[in-house]
């Protein structure tokens, strides 16, 4: 075995500092811990099993379309994502609206009447909100006063509490007055895309968490950003760019099979051709590879980690002979149709419109077959987008994401493991983690700055300090 490298390959010649680190997972967790830790001067290699970066966030080739496995946005609250997104570079490549608008279009009613706008103004939280929903069409003048209530209430619950996450959201919306046509038209509307769950699926802490950050910390806390090219350019190409610079030694194709450790601070990660040998791990794979890489004793309880259930995300695409949407992007109601995004651009197209529809728990459609899920969902598309009638489809086809997060139920939160394991060295990372977040690319980058920190703190390192500072921002 080397000193931090290969057993089989020659040793890193930087020699910094004689410490070094082997990050498992290119994902937004794994690039983040790996990035942090370099940028300390850290001898770091990033094993990654894809032959990309970017673990669940990711593009590929279609002809001459280049698709996003899922439509991807963040909020103007995402603080870590987009330190992320500054530190690789590509801040102008995924943008934030000035302000806070969404189109939610109804299906349900006749055309004409069927839009209406989530907006905010430029007053003060919650003022910010308040003309949006005085003027919100789509719930009676008595379901908005009680969704004033409620969201004041919201405000109030302390997120520290434990017992928060011991109850669901949906009961908590019913208990404080909340219509099934308020949960529709504006809490699942919003929770659902960002929860991956229904609201009665929902951890109350997780749901008032997103809500209390995103609609009543800041004004702007909720403008939307999202990425104007694929995802990959950003995950994998920037992402390396980034770690190249930083002297990160990245390998792909390399599928970590086992990690264990010599008892004196010394650890070996085993890969298909050989070992690696470093003084800190960071573990930023899903939680069922981490458990099955996990050395024992490293948990109190790893069994936990495979109670934390998982959500599947599935993206429908289509591609339109013409324009038929004079939008980035909308959000529907009175259709199984939830946001739809327009693709057309930063998936290269030239001639026609590239749809992306998103829907998140998507339990009940995730394995129907491609013929069953056009037969749903383009008549769909036919009652939102009128001009979809006189338009011809080139293409239609399916992502399938049947693991993209964890599921956020009623007491998720003791089961999520923190960055310190038991195991002096080895350190966790992942979207699933204790971040207090769901399952976004926020919570990834902010597991990876945790993960990376305790390492530091382990390694006697100094914290860089242009790294995204998790307190200050919480
Ligand atoms: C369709 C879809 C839509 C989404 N929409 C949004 C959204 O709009 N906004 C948002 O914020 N988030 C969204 N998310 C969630 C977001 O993508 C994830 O939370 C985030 O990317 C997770 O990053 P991660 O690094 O924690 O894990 P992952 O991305 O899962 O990365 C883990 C990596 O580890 C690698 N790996 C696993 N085992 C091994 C091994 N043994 N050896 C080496 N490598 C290994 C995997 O290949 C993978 O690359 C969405 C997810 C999906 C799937």
């Amino acid at each position: 075995m080397t000193d931090g490298t290969r057993s089989d390959g020659p040793p890193h010649t930087t020699g910094r500092t004689g410490r070094d680190a082997v990050v498992v997972g290119g994902g937004l967790a794994g690039v983040t811990a790996a990035l942090a830790l370099a940028d300390a001067g850290v001898r770091v290699t990033l094993l990654e099993g894809r032959p990309r970066l970017g673990g669940l966030a990711f593009s590929f080739r279609r002809g001459d379309l280049t698709v996003d496995n899922g439509q991807h946005v963040y909020l103007r609250c995402c603080t870590a994502y987009r330190w992320f997104l500054d530190r690789i570079d590509a801040t102008g490549l995924a943008p934030l609206q000035n302000r806070l608008d969404v189109p939610v279009v109804d299906a349900g009613k006749p055309e004409g009447r069927r839009l209406g706008r989530l907006r905010r103004d430029a007053l003060p939280v919650p003022l910010h909100l308040g003309r949006s929903l005085a003027t919100y069409p789509h719930l009676s003048l008595a379901e908005r006063a009680r969704v004033g209530r409620a969201a004041l209430a919201l405000q109030g619950l302390d997120l520290t509490d434990p017992a928060l996450d011991e109850q669901d959201f949906g009961s908590w919306l019913a208990a404080h007055g909340q219509s099934a046509r308020a949960v529709e038209a504006l809490w699942d509307l919003v929770g659902v895309a960002t929860l991956n769950a229904v609201a009665g699926d929902s951890s109350l802490a997780l749901a008032a968490m997103v809500f209390k950050t995103g609609l009543l910390s800041d004004p702007g806390a909720a403008d939307i950003g999202w990425a104007r090219v694929p995802l990959g350019e950003l995950h994998d190409r920037l992402a390396r760019k980034a770690l190249d610079s930083a002297g990160v030694s990245v390998r792909l194709r390399t599928r970590v099979t086992s990690i264990s450790t010599d008892g004196n601070g010394r650890w070996s990660v085993q890969v298909p051709d050989g070992a690696l040998t470093a003084d800190a791990v960071v573990l930023a794979v899903p939680q069922r590879e981490t458990y099955d890489l996990l050395p024992p004793g490293a948990l109190e309880d790893p069994g936990q980690l495979l109670r934390i259930g998982t959500a599947p995300i599935l993206n429908v695409h289509v591609v339109y002979d013409r324009p038929v949407l004079d939008a980035p992007f909308f959000a529907a109601l009175g259709s199984p149709v939830q946001w739809v995004f327009d693709r057309t651009e930063a998936s290269g197209l030239s001639r026609g419109q590239y749809l992306a529809l998103s829907q998140s728990a998507a339990q009940d459609d995730i394995d129907l077959p491609v013929a069953a899920l056009r037969e749903r969902y383009l008549p769909e598309l036919r009652r939102l987008l009128p001009h979809t009638r006189y338009a011809e489809v080139m293409d239609f086809f399916v992502t399938r994401e049947r693991t993209a997060t964890f599921a956020p139920a009623p007491g998720v939160g003791r089961l999520r493991p923190g960055a310190r394991t038991e195991a002096p060295g080895l350190y966790l990372a992942g979207a699933w983690t204790a971040t207090g977040w769901p399952a976004t690319m926020e919570s990834a980058v902010r597991s990876g700055v945790s993960a990376a920190e305790a390492a530091l703190g382990a390694l006697g390192r100094p914290r860089p300090r242009h790294l995204f500072a998790l307190e200050e921002a919480a």
